[in-house]
């Protein structure tokens, strides 16, 4: 198996970290358009490969992606302290109109797996960009719901891989932190918490909502980028595809909203196998709907300005 990764910053570098940790694939090759960076960056990650599972780390040009399996697409602009992810969109989405044909090109068997923000509307891009055989989705919300199922879990006192629960539609300001999904044990959170005595109320559920909602921008204003927590979701990514794995995770990709957004869904070879829809009080549902409303508006005024095509 191999996999490319366009985009060797802190995102990039880090999934490709992740990838070699993981042992996902045989062969690894990191392209950046600071090539320098991408050579350093595969010359460093290749120094774990012998501790862990041998992967061949590389650096090249776009034609070093040929025979990819998979490519993770982390290149682009990331945002400032105070930034949010939709004021990226004209940059990104000016660089995704060069970046995504000369990808497919090279690697034209390759699942695009994009995690450049907005991802959302990033995804709606890539896809519109690449040949319709090509697989193209979007990180989305996996690394959301991975700091949802955190934060619950802290406060749960379990296991984090225990805990069910996702968080859809945007990844960004208006994502829906979809309480009624949350499962431990097979026991919703209150039945849980009550279950084993522990506290819980609507304060903490708030407090839940805000570290999951404002975890990146606390994290941009402390070291100027989340690359971590992203980096293993998109190692998670890669392998749920060029593996089959047929994981359940919250990418992002075609909706019945008109726009890319995160649901549930079976992640395997052929990228997206099926979206489920998990059935979502009244408030989350009309929570989603406006979610995808922000999405379809940010898009619209791209439009507006000639700046898609
Ligand atoms: N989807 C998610 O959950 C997350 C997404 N991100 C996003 O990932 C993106 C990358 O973030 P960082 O790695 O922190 O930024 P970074 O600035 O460290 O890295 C971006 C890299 O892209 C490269 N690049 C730019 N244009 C290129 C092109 N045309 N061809 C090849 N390489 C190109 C740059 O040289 C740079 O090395 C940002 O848009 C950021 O917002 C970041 C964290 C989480
Ligand atoms: C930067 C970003 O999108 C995140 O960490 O969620």
């Amino acid at each position: 198996m191999k996999v490319g990764v366009v985009g060797s910053g802190f995102v990039g570098a880090t999934a490709a970290y992740a990838l070699t940790l993981r042992g996902t694939c045989s062969d690894l090759v990191l392209v950046d358009r600071d090539a320098e960076r991408a050579r350093a960056e595969a010359e460093d990650i290749a120094h774990a490969a012998p501790v862990s599972h041998g992967t061949r780390v590389s650096s090249g040009d776009f034609s070093a992606l040929s025979g990819c399996d998979a490519v993770v697409v982390a290149a682009g602009a990331n945002q400032k302290p105070g930034e949010t992810r939709l004021e990226l969109l004209g940059r990104n989405a000016a660089i995704f109109r060069e970046l995504i044909p000369q990808i497919c090109e090279a690697a034209p068997l390759a699942a695009l797996i994009i995690a450049t923000n907005p991802v959302d509307l990033l995804t709606d891009l890539a896809a519109s960009y690449a040949p319709a055989s090509q697989v193209v989705l979007g990180s989305g919300t996996v690394l959301d719901s991975a700091r949802f199922r955190h934060l619950i879990a802290q406060r749960a006192g379990v296991d984090a891989t225990h805990v069910h629960g996702y968080v859809l539609g945007e990844h960004g300001d208006s994502e829906v932190l979809a309480w009624s999904t949350v499962q431990i044990a097979g026991l919703g959170i209150e039945e849980f918490m009550a279950a084993r005595q522990l506290p819980w109320n609507s304060a903490l559920r708030e407090e839940i909502d805000r570290g999951t909602r404002d975890a990146a921008a606390a994290i941009i204003s402390g070291k100027r980028a989340t690359y971590y927590g992203i980096g293993a979701a998109l190692a998670r990514i890669v392998e749920a595809v060029i593996l089959d794995r047929r994981a359940i995770l919250t990418v992002s990709g075609p909706t019945p909203y008109g726009i890319a957004m995160s649901l549930p869904r079976v992640v395997g070879r052929s990228g997206i196998e099926e979206t489920l829809q998990p059935p979502l009080t009244a408030e989350e549902t009309q929570q989603l709907e406006r979610s995808a409303q922000t999405l379809r508006e940010a898009l619209g005024a791209l439009e507006g300005r000639g700046e898609r095509n």
